[in-house]
């Protein structure tokens, strides 16, 4: 087992002697949002190919880093690129990070993807905050919880219709009124696919009719491992294109499509992040009463 407890415990333990920071939150930035990470004050970074038992990233824009640092007085820690199923890792490489997170002491993770609008409502540009998902992978045997389950970790049975925490959905929606972002916050189901090819046309309409808002090719194995575990869970998902239910359509969705726009709006949920990172005490208070 190459994710087994002892490999996680000496990555931990590699990484928390090489730094002061004890993150109580984590922030994984999906495809063109390493800029989440850059506003922190009282920086470090650790590049993944020097992390043991890390993996490296080899999707454009995700850059390789794993960032400690302060946001107000809250310290955390931020992967400046995640890893994915279609780059040829096993799921258990892919939520590794969750898991060492885990042993850090990190209670709160906030995941970020770029994905694409399936809701006929939604626009481009759109933060949709994630209230629930369909692991498609999961169906077909692609679970990052398959195997022996090591309690140490969590049950072997774990809920998932709890998954994304309600208070912090709707700190989130209360920060977006102050900020004046409600016209482009919205809720909803994200669809895991594992890619790496872009939905066809037929496929595309299954997954809006099985109910889902947005497609995406990541997140769902880590918020998996995270809830297995016993962390907080908040997911954004920024909506870079709309996807095709229609063959009269001409729009042909492309990754670098997908990186103009989270770029265009990483400021945005930047400012949305920040706040939230520095409210989320208001959480931790509703949750440990
Ligand atoms: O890491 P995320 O889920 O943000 O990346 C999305 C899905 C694919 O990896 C890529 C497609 O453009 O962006
Ligand atoms: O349309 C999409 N499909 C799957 N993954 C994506 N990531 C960004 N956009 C998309």
């Amino acid at each position: 087992i190459c994710c087994s407890f002892e490999h996680c415990k000496f990555t931990t333990e590699w990484l928390l002697s090489r730094t002061r920071h004890r993150p109580k939150i984590a922030v994984v930035c999906g495809s063109g949002l390493s800029l989440l990470a850059e506003s922190v004050s009282n920086k470090q970074v650790f590049r993944y190919e020097d992390i043991p038992n890390f993996s490296v990233s080899t999707v454009p824009s995700h850059d390789g880093h794993l960032v400690f640092g302060n946001v107000k007085d809250k310290s955390c820690v931020f992967m400046q690129g995640r890893f994915h199923l279609y780059e040829g890792y096993s799921l258990c490489k892919v939520t590794f990070p969750v898991r060492i997170f885990k042993l850090m002491g990190v209670e709160t993770i906030i995941v970020t993807n770029a994905s694409g609008g399936l809701c006929q409502d939604f626009k481009v540009g759109d933060i949709m905050i994630i209230k629930d998902h369909i692991n498609l992978p999961g169906f077909a045997g692609q679970h990052p919880l398959c195997g022996p389950n090591d309690e140490r970790f969590g049950i072997r049975f774990p809920c998932m219709s709890d998954a994304y925490s309600k208070e912090l959905r709707k700190l989130v929606l209360n920060i977006s009124a102050e900020l004046g972002y409600s016209n482009f916050v919205r809720e909803g189901v994200y669809c895991m696919v594992s890619g790496p090819n872009f939905e066809t046309i037929a496929e595309a309409r299954m997954l809006h009719i099985l109910g889902s808002d947005s497609v995406g090719m990541s997140t769902v194995p880590e918020v998996t491992v995270a809830k297995h575990c016993g962390l907080r869970v908040l997911g954004l998902s920024l909506i870079t294109n709309k996807v095709s239910l229609d063959y009269s359509r001409e729009e042909k969705v492309n990754h670098e499509e997908v990186l103009h726009i989270s770029k265009m709006r990483a400021e945005m949920l930047q400012k949305v992040l920040n706040t939230f990172i520095a409210r989320s005490h208001q959480v931790e208070a509703i949750n440990s009463n």
